[in-house]
């Protein structure tokens, strides 16, 4: 019997309980992502590419957090996944696993990692357990991949598989393109998904595939199927955290759903606060500023060879920082004499269009 098998059938009399205890989250194992499927309730699975992501996932929390290779697109601006090293991910792992409490960490083996043969895989994998301190790895492939997941599993390494819109592999597809719409796609989806089970795999994930076929696979394993695109009957799902949140600028798939939007916010307070430098009303000396005893300022001051008048002044602008009469009175007595708020205001409203805002 094969590794994941035998701690599934080992632990199921744990089943119950642990799914009855789901009000306070648990750190999540293999154990409880079988006991979920087996219970029917969805598998929530989010990306993450850094600390405060990582955190947001253990807050609420999601199941899996996967520290997906789609970090080259959304988080490093390469135009694909192929692009991304295992130095990369792995520096990206140490961050979301340093923000993770429950979930299960998982990342995936960056393109090239592991295709050379499953000692490569082993290799990557192990660094990928070792430095990037993640729990479990997910590959893409079918049938082609199957030695590289049996090598993982049997040394105890837990594999995720992906079946369906290979993303490593747009390239050579021609794009991103939804998989098994013929008869004969959906078969060899189906032997796929049969052969990475019977290797070991935990779980799987469906991407980009009709509904009905989703559903089939789902029905046809007794290991959890992860949709991303494959309708609702999957045993959970995932979303990159980008597309989630509405945060992505690039192409929205069909599949995509904000459940936020965050790009709207994000721009607003960077427009609020470029307004709020440009006119001077941030920060406020006293909410949002540091204060010096006014003697140690005065002897300051002398120490400098500056008149006690000077000090005595500065005293009072400091006491009344939104007065701009009191700084018109005294323009020169401002350190490089700069020019009077309002004129700044004036002129980088023209420049930057803020008079908009
Ligand atoms: N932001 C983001 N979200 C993702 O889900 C994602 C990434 N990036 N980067 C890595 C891969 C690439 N993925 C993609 C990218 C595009 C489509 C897409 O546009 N699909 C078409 C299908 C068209 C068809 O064949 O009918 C669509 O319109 O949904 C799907 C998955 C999934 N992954
Ligand atoms: C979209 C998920 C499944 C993924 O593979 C990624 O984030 O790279």
């Amino acid at each position: 019997m094969l590794p994941f098998r035998a701690i599934r059938h080992a632990l199921s009399h744990r089943r119950h309980m642990s799914v009855a205890q789901s009000s306070s989250p648990k750190k999540t194992t293999i154990a409880r992502i079988a006991d979920l499927r087996a219970s029917n309730i969805p598998i929530s699975v989010l990306t993450a590419y850094d600390f405060p992501t990582a955190r947001a996932c253990s807050a609420h929390p999601v199941d899996i957090t996967l520290v997906g290779d789609s970090l080259a697109q959304v988080c490093l601006g390469y135009p694909s996944t192929t692009r991304l090293s295992l130095d990369e991910m792995l520096h990206h792992c140490r961050a979301v696993a340093r923000g993770t409490s429950t979930p299960l960490l998982v990342a995936d083996m960056p393109f090239g990692t592991y295709a050379p043969g499953p000692t490569d895989a082993v290799r990557a994998a192990v660094r990928l357990v070792h430095q990037g301190h993640v729990e479990a790895v997910k590959l893409e492939g079918g049938e082609e991949i199957i030695p590289h997941i049996s090598a993982l599993t049997q040394i105890g390494i837990p594999v995720m598989a992906h079946i369906g819109l290979l993303p490593q592999r747009s390239t050579a597809l021609s794009g991103y393109r939804v998989q098994g719409r013929t008869a004969a796609s959906a078969n060899a989806l189906v032997r796929a998904a049969r052969a990475l089970e019977n290797a070991g795999a935990f779980a799987i994930v469906l991407e980009a595939m009709p509904s009905q076929l989703g559903e089939y696979i789902t029905r046809t394993l007794t290991i959890p199927t992860i949709g991303i695109g494959a309708g609702p009957a999957t045993s959970g799902q995932v979303l990159v955290w980008d597309d989630m949140l509405g945060t992505w600028h690039g192409h929205k798939a069909k599949f995509v759903r904000h459940f936020a939007d965050v790009r709207k916010e994000v721009e607003r307070g960077v427009a609020t606060y470029v307004h709020a430098v440009k006119d001077r009303s941030f920060p406020n000396a006293e909410r949002e500023g540091y204060a010096i005893d006014p003697t140690e300022w005065a002897s300051f001051l002398r120490t400098q060879g500056q008149p006690g008048e000077y000090a005595e002044h500065q005293r009072t602008a400091t006491d009344a920082t939104s007065d701009s009469a009191e700084m018109t009175r005294h323009p020169e007595s401002r350190a490089g004499a700069l020019p009077r708020a309002n004129e700044t205001d004036e002129k980088t409203a023209k420049k930057t269009g803020l008079h908009t805002l």
